[in-house]
């Protein structure tokens, strides 16, 4: 069969660019990559061989092998794994499956100093092999296939894929090193990048023949799967490089969880939180990033069962000798052993947090990134609600740093039995909302909520000591209650019967664009607010999903003035003293208007606001 010409897809041609032509300071990373996808591969054997043994027979002994031809400028990479059929060559090496890569790729710029570092960041995988080889070959057979195969590229645009009847199983990658990457042909480098970051692949890595190819096969790692080891023989160097393997990542692990369960059920967890936020965390096709292995045997890697949505952002292993080898991954869901495991990993994880929380910066470091994620439990797993609150950190009207809820209530004022919080779009918007005005007065502390997700666990009952979560944007302000420490001066306040003229005015001339026009007890600066009534959805999580969803029609608030306020006094004096007017209906409006627009909304008709306003400033000009 004559060879087959096909092209890279975009992404992958832009990102190749970036690879070949910068200077990459740390490029023997491409081993790493190449050594973790042959692992990968044999794991994946593995697993399969469960299932159907003879994918395997014959040449059971999984190993990766290198091997130097100094002659021939090559270094070649190979293993006796799963293997890779035409298909499988064109989806995997000549497009980018990995969710996210569009859109990152997109991000990048011209420079290609700054664009390699960031990419480092997110992993090139297999396309690192250009950054040392002029011309890659891989050899390949998938397991029980009846057609090997040879792809070949030069890394510029294309490659070419022909039948290799002699590719045994498994794959052999070929580089055809660069003039400058001739170090990678020397056995002691060879040996410190193995060292360095693949002593924790648990199959061997044997360089065959040693340095001329003809003595004696030297094996270069541990090749005990690092899990196995004891912490102690571990150093933080070994763990991050375990980290950037299993995990597919290429920060630094924020927090690393090696242990060992013990008692009914036995089984090892070594779990990494990352440093920073991983491309699809919010992505809904999102996968799990555990690894599951039953006594070292791979089983999977997209175990929903494992840990819940909101730990998605953990990455790791989990061995456990107490599940049946045979396991399929959809037996797997229903799995009681595998139930217990996970209680027993989220509760670890979640201890090992508390004890991170104690340093304030690094933890607020971590809220920032995984926060949002994590308070998904709260109305997900009902059983680790407290210790999910006790985790949580807000932004709150104390100070600019971030709060727990154990500093909020022991600064709660007497006579206040709720925990109060506003939300909204951004921290600095809601430290100016009306709607808190009247808390601040009496000292109160309200936490400053603005990730989406805090609009679900606030509405779902949730208790802390026994405290209720309450929010100053809704329903009627019950501050009397609270004994404020200094008494402010309460302004004097307009006559009942007049305020009573100005509601019925309001009421009148609003109709149903409000749900109620009532005084207001959390104002104390501005002139009016608007709020959600009892059991209506929030001002906040309406805009929200109107925004997502594309509803239009926002249901009616309650406008609540400020009895107090000089506009307001002078407003009620007025709508007392004469019946209705053209200029009392436009100032009625701008009033509500006025409270759209503070709580983040246009005017309820623009063209008509902007007459209004003008009309009135016409009236105090002339
Ligand atoms: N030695 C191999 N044997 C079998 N399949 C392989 C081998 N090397 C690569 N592949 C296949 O090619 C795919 C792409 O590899 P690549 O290294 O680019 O990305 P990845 O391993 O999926 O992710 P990462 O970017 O984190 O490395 C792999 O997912 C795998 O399916």
């Amino acid at each position: 069969m004559s060879a087959e010409t096909l092209t890279f897809q975009a992404e992958v041609a832009k990102l190749l660019d970036i690879v070949v032509n910068a200077l990459y300071s740390q490029r023997e990373i491409f081993l790493r990559e190449l050594i973790s996808n042959a692992s990968d591969a044999c794991d994946k054997l593995r697993y399969a061989a469960l299932t159907e043994p003879a994918l395997i027979a014959g040449d059971a002994d999984l190993r990766i092998t290198l091997r130097l031809d100094k002659d021939a400028k090559t270094l070649t990479i190979a293993d006796n794994g799963i293997g890779m059929d035409r298909d499988d060559l064109i989806n995997n090496l000549g497009t980018i499956a990995r969710s996210g890569t569009a859109e990152f790729l997109k991000g990048l710029g011209g420079d290609a100093r700054k664009d390699v570092s960031q990419i480092g960041q997110f992993g090139v995988g297999f396309y690192s092999a250009f950054m040392v080889a002029s011309q890659v070959e891989v050899h390949t057979r998938k397991a029980g296939g009846e057609h090997g195969w040879c792809w070949s590229s030069d890394g510029k645009g294309g490659f070419t894929i022909t039948e290799d009847a002699d590719a045994p199983r498994g794959a052999r990658i070929v580089l055809h090193l660069k003039d400058d990457a001739a170090e990678f042909l020397d056995v002691w480098r060879l040996r410190q990048v193995v060292k360095t970051y693949s002593d924790h692949i648990g199959l061997p890595v044997v360089l065959l023949g040693g340095e001329d190819g003809t003595g004696a096969d030297e094996t270069l790692n541990q090749a005990s799967a690092l899990w196995t080891r004891s912490r102690s023989e571990v150093t933080e160097e070994q763990y991050k490089e375990f980290y950037h393997h299993v995990g597919h990542a290429y920060d630094d692990p924020w927090l690393t969880v090696h242990y060992r369960a013990e008692g009914a059920i036995e089984y090892t967890g070594l779990l990494f939180i990352p440093t920073q936020k991983p491309f699809d965390l919010f992505q809904p096709d999102r996968k799990q990033h555990v690894k599951l292995y039953v006594n070292r045997v791979f089983i999977t890697d997209d175990c929903d069962g494992l840990l819940p949505p909101y730990l998605r952002f953990v990455r790791g292993v989990v061995d456990s000798a107490d599940l049946p080898l045979n396991v399929s991954r959809e037996m797997l869901q229903h799995n009681p052993v595998l139930a217990k495991i996970k209680t027993g990993l989220v509760k670890r994880i979640l201890s090992d947090l508390k004890k991170k929380a104690e340093d304030t910066d690094a933890y607020a470091a971590f809220w920032g990134t995984f926060g949002a994620v994590l308070k998904e439990g709260l109305y997900e797993d009902f059983e680790r609600r407290d210790d999910l609150l006790a985790l949580a950190r807000f932004h709150s009207t104390h100070g600019d740093g971030l709060v727990s809820l154990e500093d909020y209530v022991s600064r709660m004022k007497d006579g206040q039995d709720a925990i109060y919080f506003i939300t909204g779009e951004s921290v600095a918007a809601l430290r100016k909302s009306p709607q808190l005005e009247g808390y601040l007065a009496k000292g109160v502390e309200v936490l400053l909520l603005t990730d989406p997700i805090d609009e679900f666990w606030t509405g779902h009952g949730l208790r802390w000591k026994e405290k209720a979560f309450e929010s100053v944007a809704q329903g009627a302000a019950k501050l009397d209650a609270i004994k404020a420490e200094e008494q402010a001066e309460t302004p004097e306040q307009a006559p009942a019967d007049q305020t009573d003229a100005l509601i019925a005015l309001l009421k009148g001339t609003l109709g149903e664009r409000v749900k109620d026009v009532r005084v207001s007890s959390r104002l104390t600066a501005s002139a009016c607010c608007l709020v959600a009534d009892e059991g209506q959805m929030s001002i906040h999580l309406e805009r929200l999903l109107r925004q997502h969803q594309g509803q239009d029609a926002a249901p009616a608030r309650v406008l609540e003035i400020n009895a107090g306020h000089g506009t307001i006094k002078a407003l009620a004096a007025r709508a007392a003293a004469e019946t209705t007017s053209p200029a009392l209906e436009d100032m009625a409006f701008l009033l509500f208007d006025q409270a759209r627009i503070v709580e983040g909304e246009a005017p309820a008709d623009p063209v008509e606001f902007a007459a209004r306003l003008s009309r009135l400033m016409q009236a105090g000009l002339v």
